[in-house]
This record gives structure tokens, C-alpha cells and sequence, in this order.
């Protein structure tokens, strides 16, 4: 494996319209113009009603169209690196993108269709086989679901992480299954995939709110020497239910939005060689904190779909993918003059239109007034006219510090609950003794009465303090409420919550 190697590559993956799409009557607007260019071409409506079209230019390190199969895709891509695994690399491989875009076909693949996860291991097994028979391969296969690790392998056992005092990241609990052979892994996956998508409402819609991670290990006598991964990421649109009206949504889509922010900021950081990577920016990013350390070989796929009606989502996948990755510095091979500019987009047939003034977006809905009168915005406190003081960064942190209240607010509640449910077994086996004590002729009253005054003494000491902590968590989640109420208004003049952005996490210090 040689130094000159890019550590981190960004390709493009386009899915067919389906027949769904087809019937519906969207259209595909997606072109690819390069091997590793293309183009989306944006259709849109003047306020006249007349058609214009805006051409948006990408270029990544790869593009591939619909017609590239799996087995394609993995010979350009994964194949090249993945036996890097053996000689201690790091290989990660993620899947990025919306709903429905393709992930899990790319990663899993359909029966006829093997994905990564199965060419890869094929490539893994025959090596090692081949050549080193004494490396033992393992597999741990995990999800990150509402910022909760749950085992796959293990009936969705919630895990804990640990940083220890060397600063290595540990996953207590994660089940490592020895496998041996490349149909014992496929099965150990697909029992894990099974679980992923019935979970714990049954509901198929799980999946695209957790990331899935894989991890096949390679140990030579119990030390890993290598690991590939593969993350089939949550639907990047799921980022967007910042603003649901639903508390638990919202909360799970501020972690998702949080958590692809995070990842996006350790690749940026890898790819310019930074020293510190921010990796305690979301759990994600924490517990793969060693595949982005040392010597490490990334790949991040963005899997787009291709219809018009999916335009939005197209083109923030591309967005994403494209800052993901500084230009490359020198001697690129493509000569391609859309490398140098990596991205542009150009009005074709009619100009654009005059963007509307910020005071009209704003004074939209009179939900400022009804915000007032509820006494959730102060006098002073006039939204209309100190948009400018409102930056992103302020915001971001802000909501950033109530959904970190929330969640330390929870733990603290489960925890206490979970001890304290423990300590009643105790108290019940000692409640029988005290009674069946009291029941014995020539019992002592007076103790009776003391031990059992000691034991309504703690149960209420415990249900006073297990209700404050109820109360301090129902208090964060309505304060995550009203500030997303008046975020909510902010909306049209604040893209809070745009994965584009690069400056927000840039002035947050997680570390
Ligand atoms: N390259 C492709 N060629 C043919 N069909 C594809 C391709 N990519 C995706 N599909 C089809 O598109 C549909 C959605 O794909 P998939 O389930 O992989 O999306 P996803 O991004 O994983 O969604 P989710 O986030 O919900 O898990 C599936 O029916 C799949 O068969």
C-alpha cells in the first residue's frame, strides 16, 4: 500500500428511475458528463409560470451511472483497497444519501445482485486462505438508532461506549462473531439485517433512521491487525425532521443532522491532514474514531436517485459529497476542466429571478405575535428586526446545548430508575422478613415500627428524587419546544439545519 494512495475517495452512484417514479411521471434529470462529472438539470418555475432550467456541475473522484452493477462498481472502488486491511489499514466504506436512493442495494445488494458486503468479504476470505490461513476474521455488526448503540447481533442489546485512559474507543459488550467461511458471514449479516429493519415498531421506516455498521475484523493472535467497514448511514433527509412538530422526531432527526455533520467534518480534516479531527462530535463519528486515525483508506459513496422529483436531495447529496473533499492539490490525471471548478451551476434559456427581500419572508405567517402572547418571546426580543444578530453558529449551538440536555437529562432519569429498581428486589426480600418477623408470637413491636418507618422513609426519598429527574427532562424537552417554535419562524431567513454549510461545526469546540 503506497503513501501516494488517495486516503479518501468521493464517487457518485446513480440508481434507474424505478417503475414507481415512472408511472408517476417524474423524469430523469441527471446526467453524467465524465467519468467523474456530472450534471443536474434542475427544472424550474418562473413566478410567470414559464419553464427555466438550472444546470448544476459537479465532479468527484468517480461517477457511475445506473447501468454499473455491484460487482462493477466494488472492482473500480472497494477492490483496490480492501486487502490494504491486511497490512493494518483502516478501510471504511460508507454509504450516504436519501431514502431510497440506493444504500442498502449498494451495501447488501438484492439476491441476484451481491453488494459490497459480499464481494468484499469473497476478496477477504480467498486471501487470507491463500496466503495467511493463521489470520482469524471476526464480525461485529451494530446500529445507531435515536444516539443509542444497539447490537444486531445480540437481540438489539443497548452498548455503551468508553474511551479509556489511552483514549481508545471501546463498544463495551459488542458481540464479535468468529466466522470462517464467506456464507457463515452472509448469514451472521443477514440475521443482523433482519433485526435492523423489523426492530422495535416492525416498521420498514427504522432502518433509514439508524446507521448500520459492519465490521469484519482481522486479528493475528487476538491483536487486530486490520478492519473493513462498511456504514450504510441514515437517509440524509432524516436530518431534516429538525422541524417536526413531533418532539421525538425532531430530536432523532437533530442527532441524524448532527451526527452527518460530525462525519462530514473528521473526513474533511483527513483528507487536509489536520492533527485534530473532531470526532466527539456525535456518537458516529466517536465510535469509528479509529477508522480514521493511522493508516486508514476511506471511500464515501454518495448514492443518489435520479428523477426531478428527488431534485432537492439530489443536489444536497452532492453538495455534501462534494465538501467533503478538498480539491485535489496537484497533478490531477482528468484534464476535465470541471475538476478545477468541482462545482457551478449556470441558468440555461432564462435568467433567474430577483431573490425576495428577507422583510417579506419574515413577516409571512404572524406566528411572532402568537409566539408573544404565549409570553415565549419577550418585548425587547423582536424577531422582525434583529434577524442579523441571529448568526447560524449562535443557533446551532444553542440548539446543539438543548438537545445535549435532553439527552444527558435522559440517561441520568434510566439510570436512577434502573438502580433504583434493583434496590426494591432488596427491599421487597427485606419488607417479607420484617413481616414475616412481626408475625411470629412474641414479635417486637418497636422495631417493627422503626424498621418499616426507615423503609417508607427511603421509598419516598427515591420517588422524590426519581420525580425531580422526570420533571428536569419533561423541562429540556420543552425547552428544545419553544426553541424550535421560534426557530421555526427564523426558517425562511435561517437555513439552520443545511448540510452544505461548512462553517457550523467549525466554530463549535467538541473537543
Ligand atoms: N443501482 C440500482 N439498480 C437497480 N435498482 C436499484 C439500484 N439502487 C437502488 N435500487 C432499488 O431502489 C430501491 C431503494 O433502494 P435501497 O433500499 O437500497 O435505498 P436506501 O437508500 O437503502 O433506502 P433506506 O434509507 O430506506 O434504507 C430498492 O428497491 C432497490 O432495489
Amino acid at each position: 500500500m503506497s503513501d501516494k494512495e488517495p486516503k479518501i475517495q468521493v464517487i457518485i452512484r446513480k440508481r434507474p428511475l424505478n417503475s414507481k417514479e415512472i408511472s408517476k411521471g417524474d423524469i430523469d434529470i441527471l446526467f453524467k458528463t465524465s467519468s467523474n462529472s456530472l450534471v443536474v438539470r434542475e427544472q424550474k418555475l418562473k413566478v410567470d409560470l414559464t419553464k427555466y432550467i438550472e444546470e448544476h456541475n459537479f465532479a468527484f473522484d468517480g461517477v457511475y451511472s445506473e447501468e454499473v452493477s455491484n460487482h462493477e462498481l466494488y472492482i473500480n472502488t472497494v477492490q483496490p483497497i480492501v486487502l490494504a486491511a491486511f497490512q493494518g489499514a483502516k478501510v471504511t466504506c460508507f454509504a450516504y444519501g436519501q431514502t431510497g436512493s440506493g444504500k442498502t442495494y449498494t451495501m447488501m445488494g438484492e439476491a441476484n445482485t451481491p453488494g459490497l458486503y459480499l464481494l468484499a468479504a469473497r476478496d477477504i476470505f480467498e486471501h487470507r486462505n491463500e496466503l495467511l490461513p493463521e489470520i482469524k476474521v471476526s464480525v461485529s455488526f451494530y446500529e445507531i438508532y435515536c444516539n443509542k448503540l444497539l447490537d444486531l447481533l445480540n437481540d438489539r442489546n443497548k452498548l455503551h461506549v468508553r474511551e479509556d485512559a489511552k483514549q481508545s474507543v471501546n463498544i463495551v459488550g459488542l458481540v464479535h462473531r468468529p466466522v470462517e467461511t464467506v456464507q457463515n458471514l452472509m448469514s451472521i449479516i443477514s440475521q443482523g439485517m433482519e433485526k435492523r429493519t423489523t426492530g422495535q415498531t416492525g416498521a420498514n421506516d427504522d432502518s433509514s433512521r439508524s446507521h448500520a455498521v459492519l465490521e469484519i475484523s482481522l486479528k493475528n493472535s487476538k491483536k487486530t491487525l486490520g478492519k473493513v467497514s462498511f456504514i450504510d448511514l441514515a437517509g440524509s433527509e432524516r436530518g431534516a425532521d429538525v422541524s417536526n412538530s413531533d418532539t421525538k422526531t425532531r430530536i432523532d432527526g437533530a442527532e441524524i443532522n448532527k451526527s452527518l455533520l460530525a462525519l462530514k467534518e473528521c473526513i474533511r480534516a483527513l483528507d487536509q491532514e489536520k492533527k485534530h479531527l473532531p470526532f466527539r462530535g456525535s456518537k458516529l463519528t466517536l465510535v469509528l474514531k479509529d477508522s480514521f486515525i493511522g493508516c486508514c483508506r476511506t471511500i464515501m459513496i454518495g448514492n443518489v436517485s435520479p428523477g426531478l422529483f428527488s431534485c432537492e436531495h439530489t443536489l444536497n447529496t452532492l453538495r455534501y459529497s462534494d465538501r467533503v473533499k478538498e480539491l485535489k492539490k496537484t497533478g490531477t490525471k482528468d484534464s476535465n476542466p470541471l475538476m478545477l471548478l468541482r462545482q457551478n451551476s449556470t441558468i440555461v434559456k432564462i435568467p433567474s429571478e430577483e431573490p425576495k427581500p428577507m422583510s417579506l419572508l419574515y413577516k409571512k405567517s404572524g406566528e411572532e405575535g402568537r409566539l408573544r402572547s404565549k409570553g415565549l418571546l419577550s418585548n425587547h426580543n423582536n424577531l422582525l428586526s434583529c434577524s442579523t444578530d441571529f448568526s447560524k453558529v449562535n443557533f446551532m449551538k444553542k440548539h446543539e446545548f438543548l438537545m445535549q440536555e435532553i439527552a444527558e437529562k435522559e440517561d441520568e432519569l434510566v439510570t436512577a430508575h434502573q438502580k433504583v429498581l434493583g434496590e426494591i428486589q432488596n427491599l421487597m426480600e427485606f419488607e417479607n422478613n420484617i413481616l414475616n418477623e412481626v408475625l411470629e408470637p412474641g414479635s417486637d413491636m418497636i422495631m417493627y415500627i422503626n424498621k418499616l418507618e426507615n423503609v417508607l422513609s427511603y421509598k419516598e426519598a427515591v420517588n422524590t428524587e426519581i420525580r425531580k429527574k422526570v420533571e428536569i427532562l419533561k423541562k429540556a424537552i420543552r425547552d428544545e419546544e419553544i426553541f424550535n417554535a421560534v426557530l421555526n419562524i427564523q426558517k425562511p431567513a435561517i437555513d439552520l439545519f443545511d448540510l452544505n454549510h461548512d462553517d457550523f461545526l467549525e466554530n463549535i469546540p467538541f473537543d
